[in-house]
């Protein structure tokens, strides 16, 4: 027999629309009994899991929602023995990750807001990480070695949170904390109370109830600001909602492929999205063309990830390599790429010496007009549209030979638990050909 919903307090009934499983009305009572203010929202099911939607119409710049201090779970306002980033050496997302894991073993077991989580087997699908090393090689060079790099950021995490934790009584298993270090990976805010002013942005982090049913979208001018202030997080809008259209906040200008690997979705028309095309610039490039541009900070460094912390939870990713990547979207290639093959064309012998490398200088500088250097060095730029006529060749073909070979996964009875991972490499490899398609159609 259907379990029976338990009657709803009319207040709790304002917030919530038909269809909403249990778990998020015991969430939501439990924040609207801790002092939580939500205005003209609901908490509503959508076809990508949980979202908010407005229950009546909303005005620009009205507050929607605002979350007390005392509902956070953070390194700063929980108890959790030597977690704290200013007492310990301690790693936030790693001990975040242990706390959450922990409460399973709790004698209650019964937090409202851990049964909101979204199961193992969703982050599973849906997150790069978690994917076989079969269906990875399939992807973007670089989604894989983005995934592979979170791989080793998780073993890390899982290791440091056993010594400061485990060895301290603290209970839980390697499952469930790769499945708490996705929830935190995923559901994070940026937060940095007065006490952290030391800590690294990218340790400041918080899970917020309630604020974390907020869906990403790209428009980071429409879609609503989240601030946080001593007294707890509010979430307030830039433009006018309808009944039932669903409010967004937005993560971060990301492009699909980080979507993909930090958050374990794609969206559709993301006008942020373009593709990284370093694993085939770079090929181009000799190590004294290398070495210059990294010189001049134009070199692509997404495969090394030297310089990069990538500790995610929305807000919070922060790559110091993000804008360090030759990129291409429906409209052209990046500047950095231009620039990065502007180099490639002058020969080894001529690099540091001659007009001509001092005139790429002088571009690199902004002492020189690009106009003016393209009619000066014609031949070279026509060379250089031969190459990244060549790049793009390659990158399509690249792409029509992963496709097939995922598609035929699909085929494969042994691959049937792997379906919705194949599925989405095969979305996301569908957006990068429509994209390059557009490119062409736009610079033909
Ligand atoms: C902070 S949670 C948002 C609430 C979540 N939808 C839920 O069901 O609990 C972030 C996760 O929601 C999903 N998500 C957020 N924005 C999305 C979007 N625009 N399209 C599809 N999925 C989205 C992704 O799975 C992401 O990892």
């Amino acid at each position: 027999m259907p379990k029976r919903r338990r009657p709803l307090s009319s207040h709790c009934q304002d917030f919530l629309a038909d269809g909403v499983p249990e778990v998020h009305q015991r969430l939501l009572e439990h924040v609207l009994a801790n002092n939580a203010k939500l205005s003209k929202v609901r908490i509503a099911k959508l076809p990508y899991g949980i979202g908010i939607v407005a229950s009546e119409q909303v005005k620009k710049n009205e507050e929607i929602t605002f979350i007390p201090k005392s509902l956070l779970i953070n390194l700063h306002d929980i108890q959790f023995p030597n977690s704290s980033p200013i007492d310990h050496p301690t790693k936030v997302h790693s001990s975040l990750a242990a706390y959450i894991a922990s409460q399973l073993h709790e004698s209650d077991n019964d937090d409202p807001f851990i049964s909101i989580l979204p199961s193992f087997s969703s982050f599973k699908s849906s997150m790069p990480l978690f994917w076989s090393d079969e269906v990875l090689n399939n992807c973007s060079p670089w989604v894989r070695s983005f995934a592979i790099k979170q791989q080793g950021k998780l073993k890390d995490d899982y290791a440091h949170a056993v010594k400061m934790h485990c060895e301290r009584g603290v209970e839980f298993s390697k499952e469930e904390y790769d499945w708490a270090w996705a929830a935190v990976n995923t559901r994070t805010i940026y937060y940095r109370p007065k006490k952290w002013y030391k800590v690294p942005a990218e340790d400041c982090m918080t899970l917020c109830p309630f604020i974390d049913y907020y869906n990403h979208d790209t428009k980071g001018d429409e879609s609503c600001t989240v601030s946080f202030s001593a007294d707890g997080l509010r979430v307030t809008t830039q433009k006018a909602y309808d009944i039932g259209e669903e409010i967004f906040v937005t993560y971060g200008e990301y492009n699909n492929d980080h979507l993909l690997v930090e958050y374990g979705f794609t969206l559709p028309n993301n006008r942020a999205d373009n593709f990284n095309i370093d694993h085939w610039v770079l090929p181009k490039l000799s190590s004294r063309h290398e070495k210059i541009l990294k010189e001049i900070s134009f070199h692509g460094y997404a495969f090394t990830f030297s310089q990069t912390v990538m500790y995610s939870g929305s807000d919070l990713m922060v790559s110091v390599d993000g804008d360090s990547e030759y990129l291409l979207d429906e409209n052209e290639v990046c500047y950095r790429t231009m620039m990065a093959l502007r180099l490639a064309v002058i020969s080894e012998n001529m690099l540091e010496k001659g007009k001509r490398y001092k005139d790429f200088m002088k571009l690199v500088e902004g002492e020189m007009e690009e106009d003016d250097y393209v009619k000066l060095y014609a031949g070279d730029e026509k060379k250089v549209g031969e190459i990244l006529e060549d790049i793009i060749k390659t990158v399509e073909e690249f792409a029509e030979e992963k496709m097939p070979s995922l598609r035929r996964m699909l085929e494969e009875k042994e691959s049937f638990d792997q379906k919705d991972s194949i599925e989405s490499a095969i979305e996301r490899w569908r957006q990068c050909i429509d994209m390059i398609t557009k490119y062409r159609a736009k610079n033909e």
